[in-house]
């Protein structure tokens, strides 16, 4: 039996080739970026009005002229104006363009407007309200970079910079297949020695979270289904997602048809809990790869976070930062295994806190519900003490 770290290391070394490709800019969402963003112009574009009121030449009437005269009116989507008499003012909406000959806006609130003509009862900045042309970001620096996860922030700077058409990473094609008699569908009253199915769903749904459409199979324990089933699933596929299956019953079929299938097996079975029986393998000639999890929801749950998604992430080259939390109880691990522990988590004192929520071991998927993700607890001798910072991996 291999560490946990072994088995992901192991998992990081098979990422898929899983390219990139286009797609309108509104179906961007939730993707990731596969190509960096420049500004195609100055943002802002122009020198823009930021308040509605007038602009005035500063030097030519602050201290020297006691009203203006209003020349003219220029509002968001005009072309720019120019002020003719540098005693006069314009009256500006925000968005318009800063009239040619004008440095400084003084809004409305600010003024008194009788028979056209205007008088300035507040002090007054040079260049006050104003956002200058190119003061945020100027044309051709880089704005949005490769690897981004596309929010609706990102959809809003990619359309100011006319990307109708965003190059993103491909997701894989992934089949999530739920084994074992014992599953019946969600709108069946199951008889009572059956289970309604819930890993294939959950993993169908986390799937989604990723704009990765799965599809979904469901094999009965004999060799025959399952070799029918996954044969072609794994020339359909670029990664089939099990559950159940692989641990020790007689009727755990996996990891031999599996075998007779040609995918070569990277690794069974892993020093941690939950998730032990964990199969992992390739199809070289397919091109597939296949994450075999062991059936309680739990560790099917756990593993698909553990292991899953950084392997995803490993093959778009997208870096995945570590997260840790402070641990509010002390907690004893003793070898030999990794744990696992779901938990809630509460900020306090600027930091992110993780309780273990009340659970019934990896057959519990109730408590699923209850946590917010799980840490990672390597077994040593010395107990892990209360505000101790640990390893904390987010399922929400
Ligand atoms: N002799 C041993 N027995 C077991 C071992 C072991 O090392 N030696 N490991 C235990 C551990 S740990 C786990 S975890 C389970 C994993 O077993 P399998 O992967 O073979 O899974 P199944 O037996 O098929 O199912 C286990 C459990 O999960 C339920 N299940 C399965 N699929 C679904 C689904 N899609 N939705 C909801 N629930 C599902 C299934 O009904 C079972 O109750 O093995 C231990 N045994
Ligand atoms: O290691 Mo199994 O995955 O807990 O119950």
């Amino acid at each position: 039996m291999i560490t946990f770290k072994e088995a992901l290391q192991k998992v990081l070394e098979h990422p898929l080739n899983l390219g990139s490709e286009h797609v309108p800019l509104m179906d961007s969402m939730g993707r990731y970026l596969d190509e960096p963003i420049y500004a195609d112009r100055n943002f802002p574009p122009f020198d823009r009005v930021t308040k509605d009121g007038i602009a005035i030449q500063f030097d030519a009437v602050i201290g020297k002229v006691e009203t203006l005269r209003i020349e003219n009116i220029a509002s968001a989507g005009m072309v720019q104006c120019t002020l003719q008499d540098e005693t006069a003012c314009i009256e500006v909406m925000t968005g318009a363009v800063l009239p040619k000959h004008t440095d400084t806006v003084i809004m409305y609130e600010h003024l008194t407007i009788e028979n056209n003509r205007v008088t300035i009862n507040e002090t007054v900045t040079k260049g006050q309200n104003i956002h200058c042309e190119g003061s945020d970001e100027s044309k051709g620096t880089q704005i949005l970079s490769e690897g981004t996860k596309i929010t609706p922030a990102e959809i809003g700077v990619m359309a100011s910079v006319g990307k109708s058409n965003v190059l993103v990473k491909k997701v894989p094609r992934v089949c999530s297949i739920a084994t074992g008699n014992e599953l019946v569908d969600v709108d069946v009253l199951p008889e009572p020695h059956q289970i309604r199915k819930s890993n294939s769903l959950t993993m169908v749904s986390a799937l989604s979270d990723l704009r990765i459409e799965g599809s979904s199979l469901h094999l009965l324990d004999d060799k025959k289904s399952i070799e029918d089933g996954l044969s072609s699933a794994l020339r359909e596929n670029d990664v089939l997602l099990l559950s159940g299956g692989v641990s020790k019953g007689k009727f755990d079929f996996i990891p031999e048809v599996m075998e007779t299938l040609g995918v070569e097996q990277l690794f069974h079975r892993v020093a941690q809990r939950p998730g032990k029986p964990f199969w992992f393998g390739i199809h070289k000639e397919f091109n597939t790869v296949i994450f075999s999890f062991p059936g309680n929801p739990v560790s099917t749950f756990a593993n698909y976070h553990l292991y899953f998604l950084p392997w995803l992430f490993r093959s778009w080259g997208i870096k995945i930062e570590n997260q840790f939390a402070k641990l509010t109880v002390e907690l004893d691990i003793k070898p030999p295994l990794t744990r696992f522990i779901q938990v809630s988590t509460h900020w306090q004192d600027s930091c992110l806190q993780v309780t273990p929520v009340v659970e019934n071991g990896s057959g519990d998927l109730t408590s699923l519900s209850r946590a917010d993700g799980f840490i990672c607890l390597e077994p040593r001798d010395l107990k892990y003490t209360k505000g101790e910072l640990v390893s904390f991996i987010s399922t929400r």
